[in-house]
């Protein structure tokens, strides 16, 4: 197998391991007849009467069907919001379990095209309200979150118009704020995000099961919070819009909110009856990812799975990374250059400042991999781009491109290939096999793809200038280095692997 397969073969695995069906029946059960209670992660919660559930997000189908499975008849009505045409799609997939039965008693809404809020979201939303509005203390609230809930469960403040906050979010996007920013923002601007679902639920027991896409699974930032208390408050929220610039030509509508949004975050006893239960993570999907590097003959690592900033800095402290292992291939690993490099990496990363990560521990470990096993180092999280360009593309895309144009600036300044002739691979992809409004879910690079490129007429750099990750890959030898999955219905944030392997020297 090419490392090019590896690399694919790495990211499926660790797609399946957080798919939504083995990952809720690991955490939920349902016990006993007469007295029934639901088990989460070893939390009993008693089915005091009636049990409905709703949820939104991009994984939620899936959720959703495997819950209703273990619920069975003790489910009365359940609604959800997910993704504009993920039925058909994973119905196309041949991915059935993913699909609710037939006679479902849970309604399905689909909305949020491009993950963005829509009219359709929002009677999904309504819909929800509705519901939980109409709860009583003996009822228990089965809510199921995943990344794209936001989008999904848009309910702006009146009289916040919905394209005025999609429009505020967009902008907010499209400067480089970061997910945990955005959310801030969404969550004072919302009815039900920031806490407000589980408030609307009371008096009924709230159970939230999530499947984080947030760097270190923040219960108030995945999804924007609606079942958990917010720690934010409104001058954080401005705060963030004087950031990026956008104090001063905000909607009349936005400016009413803001000026009448209570000062403090709501208080905590106001959750007593909420329990929130992280079900599926990164770190899963990474865990299960160096398992089978390792069933392939790898020597694998895992940097880190909070991996987060400007995507350019990322592409940088990868194209290092690969830099350092090549040299250690060709003996080099210890000596002026690898130093140098080990400096550069351990500079990167202090400016970076990766939640957790322990760079210089990382480098030991991976000076102490000989050449004799390839190397698999695998990584996750969310970089952030800054749109300058039109052109259409996602981070995944616009770090492979990065990526390849960095390997390939090394080799040009050391004019040859890299030290001790090394096969590489990058593959960049999102969890949910979707990379921003494009139909790829990432891409791969090696360092020989600004030349082919060349030999095609495409001048990376020129689309990398304009955003247009997308259009370069899906031009390139016919879209081969696409990562093309379809949506997988599920979503953890994003996967880098990196595999490399020392070839003969000539
Ligand atoms: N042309 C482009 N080139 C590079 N990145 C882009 C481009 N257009 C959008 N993006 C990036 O894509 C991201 C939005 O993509 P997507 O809708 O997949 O978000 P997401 O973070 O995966 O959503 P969620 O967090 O809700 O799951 C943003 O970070 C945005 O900066
Ligand atoms: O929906 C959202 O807000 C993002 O996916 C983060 O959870």
């Amino acid at each position: 197998m090419s490392l090019r397969e590896h690399a694919l073969s790495l990211f499926r695995s660790a797609v399946a391991t957080v798919r939504p069906a083995p990952m809720l029946k690991r955490a939920m059960k349902l016990q006993g007849d007469g007295c029934p209670q639901l088990l989460v992660k070893g939390q009993a919660f008693p089915v005091k009467r009636d049990l409905y559930l709703v949820g939104f997000g991009k994984a939620v189908l899936g959720m959703a069907a495997a819950a209703e499975e273990i619920l069975g008849d003790h489910l009365v009505q359940g609604i959800i919001n997910v993704p504009l045409g993920i039925q058909e799609s994973l119905q196309r997939a041949g991915m059935q379990e993913m699909l609710l039965k037939p006679h479902s008693k849970i309604q399905v809404i689909e909305g949020a095209k491009n993950n963005l809020p829509d009219p359709e979201a929002l009677k999904g939303t309504a819909a929800i309200q509705e519901l939980a509005e109409g709860l009583t203390a003996d009822d228990l609230l089965l809510v199921l979150i995943s990344g794209g809930g936001s989008a999904l469960l848009p309910a702006p403040i009146p009289p916040i118009l919905l394209e005025e906050k999609e429009k505020l979010t967009k902008m907010l996007a499209s400067r480089g704020a970061a997910i945990q920013e955005l959310n801030i923002v969404r969550k004072t601007l919302s009815l039900l995000k920031g806490g407000g679902l589980a408030r609307l639920a009371y008096p009924a027991r709230v159970v939230s099961l999530i499947l984080s896409d947030v760097i270190g699974d923040p219960l108030d930032i995945i999804a924007s919070g609606p079942t958990a208390a917010s720690s934010h408050s409104v001058q954080d929220c401005l705060r963030i819009l004087a950031k990026y610039n956008l104090l001063h030509n905000l909607p009349k509508s936005v400016e009413t909110v803001l000026s009448c949004s209570p000062t403090k975050p709501t208080a905590l006893e106001d959750y007593s009856h909420v329990c929130n239960i992280i079900i599926g993570s990164n770190t899963l999907a990474l865990d299960e990812a160096k398992r089978q590097a390792e069933g392939l003959g790898y020597a694998a690592l895992i940097l880190s799975t909070a991996i987060c900033g400007e995507v350019g800095h990322i592409a940088t402290l990868y194209c290092q990374l690969i830099r350092l292992v090549c040299l250690s291939f060709a003996g080099l690993g210890e000596g002026p250059l690898s130093d140098e490099v080990r400096g550069n990496l351990l500079q990167l990363a202090a400016e970076l400042e990766i939640p957790g990560l322990n760079l210089a521990e990382f480098l030991q470990a991976l000076q102490r991999l000989g050449p004799e096993r390839p190397v698999c180092i695998l990584a996750g999280g969310e970089t952030t781009v800054q749109l300058q360009g039109t052109g259409k593309g996602g981070r995944n895309q616009e770090l492979a491109l990065r990526v390849g144009l960095g390997l390939h600036r090394a080799q040009a300044t050391e004019g040859s290939s890299p030290p001790g002739r090394c096969e590489i691979i990058f593959l960049s992809g999102g969890t949910d096999g979707q990379d921003g409004p494009t139909e790829a879910a990432g891409a791969f690079c090696s360092p020989e793809l600004v030349d082919e490129a060349l030999q095609e007429g495409l001048d990376a750099e020129a689309f990398l200038s304009n955003n247009d990750s997308y259009t370069f890959f899906s031009q390139f030898q016919g879209g081969r280095h696409l990562l093309v999955t379809g949506l997988t219905g599920t979503n953890v944030m994003d996967i880098q692997a990196i595999l490399i392997r020392a070839t003969e020297r000539s």
